[in-house]
């Protein structure tokens, strides 16, 4: 470790401390014959104690449902009781009253199953902690099950630990996420199970325990993890006492062999130097639960998996994208999203203040297909250029479509100052064309915002290369806006087949061209409202040859792009030449 951070100039270092928190949970949930007795209570106590001699303020946190409380043989009973004498040793947290799992339970009776825990804590004295909270398997903490969260943020919960994020992936690749406000830290296993509680149950007998605990997995796991959760059984502190071994054994070896410096924070203060030191996790990235068989197994039967959409146009702004909307959405397979009031005809999911609202956001604002062949779309002209998206986009949705509209980069700026205009913004209204897109990167930055705004979507082969890391180029169709402003059928034809819907209409016996309005307009609904296909005077020649020296690098590369994956040219972009 100490090589690697030399090597790399600190760039693979890690900070030597390592904070520690070990659950014990399902406190009283053990079935008879493998539950905790008197001797086993004691022992978890002077456990705790030689812990303390390392870590001063180490306590151990035990979750507990006590609805199993007493439900053993009298040894066990008496094993039981003794814990809750001891109780004011350790930390308690919060569990399911009877184990039960969230998803399975509305939000009424998750909150009932919650605070009956809570009254049996007050009745037994014990004094639980109110922040930190875990559930039976995940259920609810990933996938998200809102109403788990509407809960605890009303009671004020305020963090609790999975190892279902992104999925159960091996312990140094889970990650962390903050979902209203209740930060989810990533928990570690130390192999333990409710099920071993043997040293010959141990996957490999004790001799792999050993080797796990002096330098193998459990022993990387302290050298290689900042923040470890360990999540525990209360058996494995009863029977053979495996977990009892593993951290005695673990943390002298760490403390005599290495420089670590071990601590025990309170559950909300670790959180937060977890979130400090991982700023990139505080967003979640949302996956599909039907995609993973431990989410499906936690995701409630009458949720769906499948209110989301097959295709999506991606954008870029102002290139022909609300006329394509309008044009699908006369075709009886294809079910646009739902309005949203904010954003009315576009979503905006992938973006990151929607994206927070989560999955069941995402998939209400889907109307529920009436027949089987009917296939759900959505169209967010600001998608293409977000950096976020298409990562997003892939971890939801792998297999989408994307639908991208290409028109030349300068007409788009020009068409989207225009519309800054309609809708009367003030930067717009106070600086030309000229002036906003020449903006030098000393200007104000109210001005270099709406410049960047106005002309970053337009840096097509930038924002096409990352939607191209992302998803197959199968999976992307590019349309030349020129050819949807001139010829739309045989643009929707193509995306028709692109999508596989079935063609039920015939795009040239529903479209006509308008000549007042200059475009194609549906015949039965009529042409776009008036602040689309708008007429305004052409580009002043000053801004048209400074923009076509500003894109035509930008242009160039797409060629390269285009080129490379055996993509034709848009008409606009075969006019740019090398000089
Ligand atoms: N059939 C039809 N009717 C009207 N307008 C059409 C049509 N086909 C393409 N266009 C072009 O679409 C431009 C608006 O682009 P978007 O719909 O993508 O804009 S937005 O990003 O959704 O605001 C719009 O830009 P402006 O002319 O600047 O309004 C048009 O150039």
């Amino acid at each position: 470790m100490d090589a690697m951070t030399y090597l790399s100039n600190g760039r693979l270092g890690l900070p030597l401390d390592r904070l520690l928190q070990i659950d014990i949970d399902d406190m009283f949930v053990g079935h008879t014959g493998i539950r905790t007795l008197v001797s086993d209570a004691e022992e978890m106590l002077n456990s705790q104690n030689r812990i303390r001699t390392l870590i001063p303020n180490f306590r151990y946190f035990l979750g507990f449902s006590g609805g199993m409380y007493m439900n053993g043989t009298e040894a066990e009973k008496a094993g039981d009781k003794r814990i809750v004498e001891l109780g004011k040793d350790f930390v308690w947290f919060n569990h399911m009253f009877r184990h039960e799992q969230p998803h399975a339970m509305n939000y009424t009776s998750l909150k009932a199953s919650i605070q009956k825990n809570v009254q049996f804590a007050a009745t037994h004295g014990m004094e639980v902690i109110r922040e930190y909270m875990v559930t039976p398997h995940h259920s609810g903490i990933y996938p998200v099950i809102e109403s788990l969260y509407d809960y605890w943020t009303e009671s004020k919960v305020l963090c609790t630990s999975t190892d279902m994020y992104p999925r159960n992936l091996p312990q140094w690749a889970r990650r962390g996420f903050i979902h209203r406000g209740i930060m989810v830290v990533p928990r570690q296993t130390c192999r333990l199970f409710t099920r071993t509680i043997k040293y010959e149950n141990y996957p490999g007998g004790k001799a792999e325990l050993d080797r796990s605990i002096f330098g193998g997995y459990l022993f990387k796991v302290f050298l290689t993890t900042p923040f470890m959760i360990f999540m525990t059984h209360m058996s494995n502190y009863a029977n053979d006492r495996l977990a009892i071994y593993a951290f005695d054994n673990v943390l002298q070896f760490v403390s005599n062999w290495t420089n670590l410096r071990l601590l025990a924070l309170p559950p909300v203060e670790m959180a937060r130097r977890y979130f400090q030191m991982y700023t990139q996790e505080i967003n979640a990235v949302w996956t599909n639960p039907c995609d993973y068989d431990k989410h499906r197994e936690i995701w409630p039967m009458s949720k769906s998996c499948t209110k989301l959409p097959s295709f999506i146009i991606v954008g870029p702004q102002k290139t022909g994208t609300t006329a394509l909307l309008r044009f699908l959405q006369a075709h009886p397979m294809l079910l646009g999203s739902k309005p949203d009031p904010v954003h009315f005809e576009e979503i905006q999911f992938f973006l990151t203040k929607n994206y927070q609202n989560g999955l069941d956001w995402y998939q209400d604002h889907f109307p529920k297909p009436s027949h089987p062949r009917q296939i759900l779309f959505e169209k967010s002209a600001n998608y293409f250029d977000n950096e976020l998206t298409p990562k997003r986009m892939y971890a939801l949705l792998p297999q989408v479509k994307i639908v991208i509209l290409l028109c030349e980069p300068a007409k788009r700026a020009y068409s989207w100052y225009h519309n800054m205009l309609f809708h009367n913004d003030t930067v717009a209204m106070n600086y030309t064309f000229f002036e906003i897109v020449s903006a030098p990167d000393s200007s104000p930055k109210f001005l270099k915002d709406v410049r960047n705004r106005c002309l970053r979507p337009g840096m097509y082969a930038v924002h096409l290369s990352r939607w191209l890391q992302y998803f197959p180029k199968e999976q992307i169709l590019l349309i030349d806006s020129d050819r949807l402003d001139n010829d739309p059928v045989t643009v929707l034809r193509d995306l028709q087949m692109f999508v596989d819907v079935e063609p039920v209409i015939d795009y040239s016996t529903i479209l006509e061209f308008n000549v007042d309005k200059g475009y194609f307009c549906l015949k039965e609904s009529g042409c776009l409202s008036s602040n689309k296909g708008r007429k305004y005077a052409p580009m002043d020649p000053v801004s048209r040859s400074f923009l076509t020296s500003y894109y035509r690098d930008h242009n160039l590369n797409l060629k390269t792009l285009l080129n490379n994956i055996g993509h034709p040219f848009p008409t606009w972009l075969e006019k740019i030449e090398e000089s």
